[in-house]
Order: C-alpha cells, then structure tokens, then sequence
C-alpha cells in the first residue's frame, strides 16, 4: 500500500490504471466497431428486407391484379353464359311458334283431306244406296217370280206326295202282309225244326238200336259160322236155314246203311233249317253286358236297371245330372233295346249259350265275327279270352261238334290265326315281332273273292289239331301282347286283337265242302280321350283307335243302306274283317259296361253306338257250302 504522497506510485497506479482503461477504451472501440458493424449489418439486413417487403408487396400487388383479372374474366364469362342462355331460350321459342305453326297447317290440311273424304263417302253412299235399290227392285221381282214358281213346284211336290204316300200305304200294307208272311214262316220252319230235332233224336236212337242190332247179329253170325262148320254132314234143312239166317243178316245191314244215309240227309236239312232260321232272327245282332263292381274302392254305382226281366232285352240307365232354365236338377232314364241283355250277374257261361248258334255257323261255312265293343276296364278281354271266355268255349264246342260229325262223313281241318291292330298297321301275336334276321315281319291282307275268304300273308297259321294247341296258342298270343305292352304301357286296351279261325269241312257222303271263318275280335278301349290331355304317340294312338272305330260304325251303316260302295279300306280293321261284315256273314256286336257312375258318360256313348248297329239291317248271309265238284280248287 502506498500514501497520498506516493506520486510515482500513484502515477504508476495511474498509468496502470490509464493502461486498464485505454484497454477498456480500445475493448470499447473494437465493440464499438463491432456493434457498427453489427448495426451496418443490421441495416442490411433491414434493407435486404425492406426490399424482400417490396418485393412481396409487389408480388401481392401483381397477384392482386391477377385475380382481379381473372374476376373480370369470370364476370365477362358469366354474362357470355347469360347471354348464352337468353339466346336459347329464345330459340326454343322460335322453335315453339313453329312447331305450332306447322301444327296449325297439319289441322288445316287434314280437315281439307276430311271434308274432301267426307264428299266422296257421301257421293259413294249415294250411289250405293241407288244401285241396293235397284237391286233390291230387281231381286224383289226375282224373288216374287221365284215364288209364283215355288208355289206351283209346291203344288206339284203335294199332288206327287199324296200319290207317293198312297203308295207307300199299299206297299207298307204289302210289307207288312210280308213281315206276317215271314214271321208265320219262321213259326212254321221253327216247328219244322223241332220236328226236324225230334225225328234226329228218333233217328240217333234208331241207328243206336241198330248198331247194338248188328253186333248182336255179327255175333249171332260167328256163332252160325261154327254151327256150320261144325254141321258137316250138310242136311239140306240146314242149308236153307243157313241161307235164311244169311239173307236176314243181310238185310239188317241194309236197313242199317238206310238209317244211316237218312241220318246224313237229316243233318244236311237240320243245318239248312237250323241256317234258314238264323237268317231270319237278321244278320247284325247287338247284344249287351253290365260288369258287376268289383270291389267298393272302384267308387260310386251307377243307376242300371234291368226292367223286363221275361225277354231280357232291356237296358235303363239313369243319366247326369241336368239343370232346367228354371234352375231345377233332375236326372232322366235313358232306355235301349237289344237282342240281349247280361245283367252283372250272368256268367261266361250264359253268354256263350248264346253264341253258340254262331259258333255253328261258321262250321256250317259261314263268316262269323263277334265283336266286343266298350270303354277300357268294362269286360271285354274278360268276356273274349278270359280262361272260360268266348275264345276258349268257342274251340271246345267246336271239337265236340266235329268229333260227333265223323259219324255223319264230315271231317274237319281247323287252323288259328291271332293278330293284332295297333296304331293301323297288323303285327302278328304268334310270332315276336321281329324275325331272325332282326327285320320285322310285314303283314299283308289278301282277298280271294271268289271264296269270299282272307289271308294274311307272312302270319303265322297254327293247325288246331286238339284242344291243347288252343290253349297254348292263346298264351304265347297274350305273352307276345304283353311285351308289347310293357313296351308301351297297357298296349292291350289300345290295340284290337282278332283271333282268326278258319274252318274247312268236307263231307265224303254227300260230296259237299264248306269253308267259314270266325272272327272273335277284341276292340281298343272306345273311350274318347280329350285332346288336350293326349300328346306325342298316345295322340297317334287316339287317333288311330277313334278313326278305326268310327270306319268300323261307317262300314255297318254303309251295310245298312245297301250303299253300292262299302268303305272296308277305309281301317285296317274293316280290311281285314271285309269278307266278315256284310251280305256273307254273321256279326255279333257285345257292348260292354261299366257299372260305375264315374263312367256313366261313356257308357251313354258306347250304348248310343250299339244302338245305330243295332238298327241297322244287314242283307242274307251265304254260307260258302257248294258241292265239291263245283268247287273251284282252293290253293290255301
Ligand atoms: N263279368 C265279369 N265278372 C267278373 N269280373 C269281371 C267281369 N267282367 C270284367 N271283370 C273284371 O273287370 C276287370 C276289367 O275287365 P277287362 O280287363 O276284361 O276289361 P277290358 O274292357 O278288356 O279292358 P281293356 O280295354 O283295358 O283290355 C278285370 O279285372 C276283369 O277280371
């Protein structure tokens, strides 16, 4: 430390001092300069922004008069779609004002063209209406010349009626004495028969009597013979009883011939009378079957009766329901008339007793066919084939008659043919329908006219020799049906089947020959199916069963009229059965029926188409029996 009085001292600590602060002062100045520099810097940098300032200012600036630029542009371009707008607008209205312009001038034209039109409509029924006038005048005249002229056709027409109709009386009177005629000639050839039957039964026992006669007198001979033999010494007493005894042998074997030609002779007159008689009762019979109800689930009966139980001919059936124009429901009875009538309750049996006389005639040398005619389900197959049905009964009684005729010098040949007819074409039911060669066999019907007989070329014929060959035939024909049916679902009640027997009878007594034909034919269910419901082959089907059925009610009707033309081509059916149906034959219709109400429809139907056959009249049957000398050879 030093004193106040220390100068140098206090100058060194002065000039230290000094030092100190001219170094403070030259810190100072350098910060000085520093902050100068600083602050240069600063303002730099504030000019550097002042002018960044104008530079954005001016770019804000320029940006402002960008946008208020492109403001203008979009007010320009809103007034441009402004005006844009105004102009169309004023063009549809333009186009407006035209539119309805040209309206107003379409109008116009149009009423032009009406009133034209109109004129000319009127103009046109101006003249019309003359010329109707005129007509009408015209007509007017004809017409009352036409009818001045009518009146006096009228007048004639009368006065020819009244004649006709006097004649018409006479000849009805004439008719009538021959109907009286014909039926006291019936009575008397009936009598005849009977007689004739008597004097056969006579003479049966007779020939009996005498057969066991010349046995006895056969042994009585042998006994003679040794008598003789044993008589050597031969006194003439017994010679001539010898020769006695001879010559009554021989005439007991004369009688005994002479009672067996008479008994020939009979036979031959019995089949003329038994035929004659046949002829009479007319050649067209219908007769009619009512199945019974099998079971109670087949559903409701219908109202069948059978009123006249005496002639059993009579059939009533009560109808459907009808309603009045009053609104009341009643139900009407429909009557219908046959040859016969099988209530439920007849057998196979009854209906065959009769036929039978048919089945007779065709060994007699007719052509027989016997029908069965009806709607699915009613009885026909049970009726024609059934183990006891017509077809079997038909071949039995048939063997018993020709097995007794061989004692009257007729012999028989039986042959068997069975085919069926299936959407109009002929397939054989004894042979499967394709031959070895896997070709089907084609059937063709050819008819000899001259012996009114039909063959069926490449259809297998079966030589009926005995029963046996009958029934096996009839089951390899429904075996044949039935692969056919499973083929095409229940094909029997589609198709018709005709069993065919030819019968050839020769008699070596009398030199006689006879050929028949009996026809026992199955008929397609007759049930009309609508068409809405029937489609594709079932269609086909329908087609062919009602087009043959209707040919076949054409072709009795056409019989009936006594038409010249006869439209048997018209089926193949009327075809094969042509030489069956008509002036040389003998037909039997069976209608068959359902008892059921379900089919009551049908039934009306199928008894309304007996009925037409049944009021036809078909001409005299022939029997085809000539002498064999007359007899053109037959190459079957
Ligand atoms: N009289 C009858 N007595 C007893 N049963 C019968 C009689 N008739 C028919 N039937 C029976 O009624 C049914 C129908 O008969 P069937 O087959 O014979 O008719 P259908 O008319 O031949 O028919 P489809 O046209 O289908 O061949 C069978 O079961 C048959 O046994």
């Amino acid at each position: 430390m030093y004193t106040g009085w220390d100068v140098d001292g206090r100058l060194n600590e002065f000039e230290s001092q000094f030092k100190v602060m001219k170094e403070a002062f030259e810190g100072t100045v350098t910060d000085r300069k520093a902050m100068e520099e600083a602050i240069d810097l600063a303002k730099n940098r504030a000019s550097d922004l002042e002018r960044e300032k104008q530079r954005l200012m001016d770019q804000n600036t320029q940006l402002q008069s960008q946008l208020d630029q492109q403001r203008q542009e979009y007010h320009s371009l809103q007034l441009e779609k402004q005006s844009t707008v105004l102009e169309m607008e004023a063009e549809q209205r333009r186009h407006k004002y035209e539119l309805e312009d040209l309206q107003r001038e379409r109008k116009h034209q149009v009423d032009e063209v009406r009133r034209e039109f109109q004129g000319e409509v009127d103009q046109l029924k101006r003249e019309h209406r003359e010329a109707l006038e005129a007509m009408e005048r015209h007509y007017r005249a004809e017409l009352a010349d036409e009818q001045s002229q009518r009146a006096r056709e009228l007048q004639e027409l009368r006065s020819k009626l009244g004649a006709e109709q006097q004649d018409m009386s006479l000849e009805m009177l004439r008719k009538e004495r021959e109907v009286q005629e014909m039926r006291s000639l019936m009575e008397a050839l009936k009598l005849d028969l009977d007689r004739e039957q008597t004097i056969k039964g006579g003479l049966q026992q007779q020939i009996a009597e005498m057969s066991t006669i010349n046995i006895t007198l056969e042994e009585r001979m042998r006994g003679l013979r040794a008598k003789i033999d044993f008589l050597e010494s031969d006194s003439k007493q017994q010679s001539d009883s010898f020769a006695n005894m001879e010559a009554r042998l021989q005439e007991a074997l004369r009688v005994a011939e002479e009672a067996r030609e008479k008994l020939i002779k009979e036979e031959t007159e019995r089949r003329i009378l038994f035929n004659k008689y046949q002829e009479l009762k007319g050649n067209i019979r219908v007769m009619c079957r009512v199945r019974p109800v099998l079971d109670a689930s087949e559903g409701d009966e219908a109202k069948i009766a059978f009123p006249d139980l005496k002639t059993s001919s009579q059939i009533d059936v009560t109808g459907p329901e009808e309603k009045s124009s009053l609104g009341t429901v009643s139900r009407k009875v429909i009557p219908f008339e046959f040859d016969r009538v099988f209530d439920p309750s007849m057998h196979n049996e009854e209906v065959f007793g009769e036929i039978s006389q048919l089945v007779q005639s065709a060994l007699d040398g007719y052509n027989v066919c016997i029908f069965c005619y009806g709607q699915t389900g009613s009885g026909k197959t049970y009726t024609m084939s059934s183990s006891d049905g017509m077809i079997p009964r038909a071949t039995h009684m048939i063997y018993d008659t020709i097995t007794k005729l061989q004692e009257k010098s007729w012999t028989y040949t039986m042959e068997g043919s069975f085919v069926e007819v299936y959407n109009e074409e002929l397939h054989d039911l004894l042979t499967p329908g394709r031959e070895s060669d896997g070709r089907t066999k084609k059937l063709e019907i050819r008819h000899d006219e001259a012996r009114k007989q039909t063959t069926v070329v490449n259809c297998k014929t079966v030589a009926l020799d005995s029963p046996d060959k009958v029934e096996t035939m009839l089951r390899q024909a429904q075996s044949n049906r039935s692969v056919a049916a499973t083929k095409a679902n229940e094909r029997s009640s589609r198709s018709h089947s005709v069993f065919i027997l030819k019968l050839v009878g020769e008699n070596s007594a009398t030199n006689e020959r006879c050929e028949g034909t009996l026809n026992l034919v199955d008929l397609a269910g007759s049930e009309r199916l609508k068409h809405s419901q029937a489609e594709g082959e079932r269609m086909k089907e329908t087609q062919s069963i009602n087009k043959s059925l209707a040919c076949l009610g054409d072709v009795i009707e056409a019989l009936g009229r006594g038409s010249a033309h006869i439209p048997y081509r018209n089926s193949k059916l009327t075809h094969l059965l042509q030489y069956s149906l008509g002036g040389n034959s003998k037909t039997l219709m069976f209608v068959m029926v359902s008892p059921l109400e379900a089919h009551l429809k049908e039934t009306i139907t199928s008894l309304r188409f007996a009925t037409k056959v049944h009021n036809t009249h078909i001409g005299m049957a022939k029997s085809t029996k000539k002498l064999r000398a007359a007899t053109p050879e037959s190459g079957r």
